[in-house]
């Protein structure tokens, strides 16, 4: 495995969907300079090619073949984060409800997870000046040697009450139901048998639940240059 140069900070920041990953990710990174990844992204865009590619995401052995055959690239600029499928911009079908129902099935099959994990090594290992990398298993499985790593938390009712005011207008904003639905996907996600969802044994872990946005991405600005300042 190739690691970034010397100087460069590498911060994974993992936890359950709705915590703030993405938000505190991109925000952090935009403050220090450093790159941003999103690995949900990339998990969704692979499931969104195996929906439009006719693939059954209902079974692995046929996910496992089509796996190598879609292109993903991510752009990794906070200010302005990419991703694309065999070129074609999949920002946008990858955020659809399909794609989000079936995301955890397919990112449970071993031979998806293989191939997405090496791009993310490769992609942490070229952002010279380092990077913050989101998802479920960065610190435990994809960068284990990152300097920082954290593990964001929320109770259930504060992650359903945001995602319901990122949908309203758009689609159902039930809140029990936007509840059952994280509940469901944790459990798939922390159940699965490659890489869990699970905090690293040496991750920081922050509960969000009483925090805004700006109070979560100050502590990690802080935790990220408390740990540079001891590295110097
Ligand atoms: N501390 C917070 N207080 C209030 N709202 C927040 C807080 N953190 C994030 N949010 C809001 O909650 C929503 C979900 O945040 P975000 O997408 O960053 O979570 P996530 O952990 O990346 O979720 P997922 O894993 O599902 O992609 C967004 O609308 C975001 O603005
Ligand atoms: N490192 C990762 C990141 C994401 N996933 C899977 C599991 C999630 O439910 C899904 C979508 O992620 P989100 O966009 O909600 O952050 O992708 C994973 O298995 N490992």
């Amino acid at each position: 495995m190739e690691t970034a140069a010397p100087s460069a900070v590498i911060v994974a920041i993992d936890g359950p969907s709705g915590t703030g990953k993405s938000s505190t990710s991109k925000a952090v990174a935009a403050k220090l300079g450093l790159r941003y990844l999103d690995t949900g992204a990339q998990y969704r865009a692979i499931t969104w090619w195996m929906i439009t590619n006719g693939i059954d995401t209902d079974d692995p052995h046929a996910i496992a073949v089509a796996a190598g055959k879609p292109g993903i690239v991510s752009g990794t600029d906070p200010a302005a984060p990419t991703i694309t499928v065999d070129g074609l911009d999949a920002s946008v079908p990858i955020r659809t409800q399909e794609v989000t129902s079936k995301v955890s099935a397919v990112s449970a099959v071993p031979e998806v997870r293989t191939l997405i994990t090496e791009l993310q090594r490769s992609i942490a290992a070229s952002a010279e000046g380092g990077i913050v990398v989101e998802g479920r298993d960065i610190g435990t499985t994809v960068l284990p040697d990152a300097d920082l790593k954290i593990f964001l938390t929320a109770s259930p009712e504060a992650r359903a009450a945001r995602r319901s005011g990122e949908l309203r207008g758009k689609e159902a904003t039930d809140l029990a139901a936007t509840k059952d639905a994280l509940i469901k996907r944790d459990a798939a996600d922390s159940g699965r048998k490659t890489s869990p969802l699970a905090k690293a044994g040496d991750a920081v872990e922050v509960d969000t639940t009483e925090l805004t946005l700006d109070q979560v991405i100050e502590c990690v600005v802080t935790l990220v240059e408390e740990k540079r300042a001891g590295r110097q």
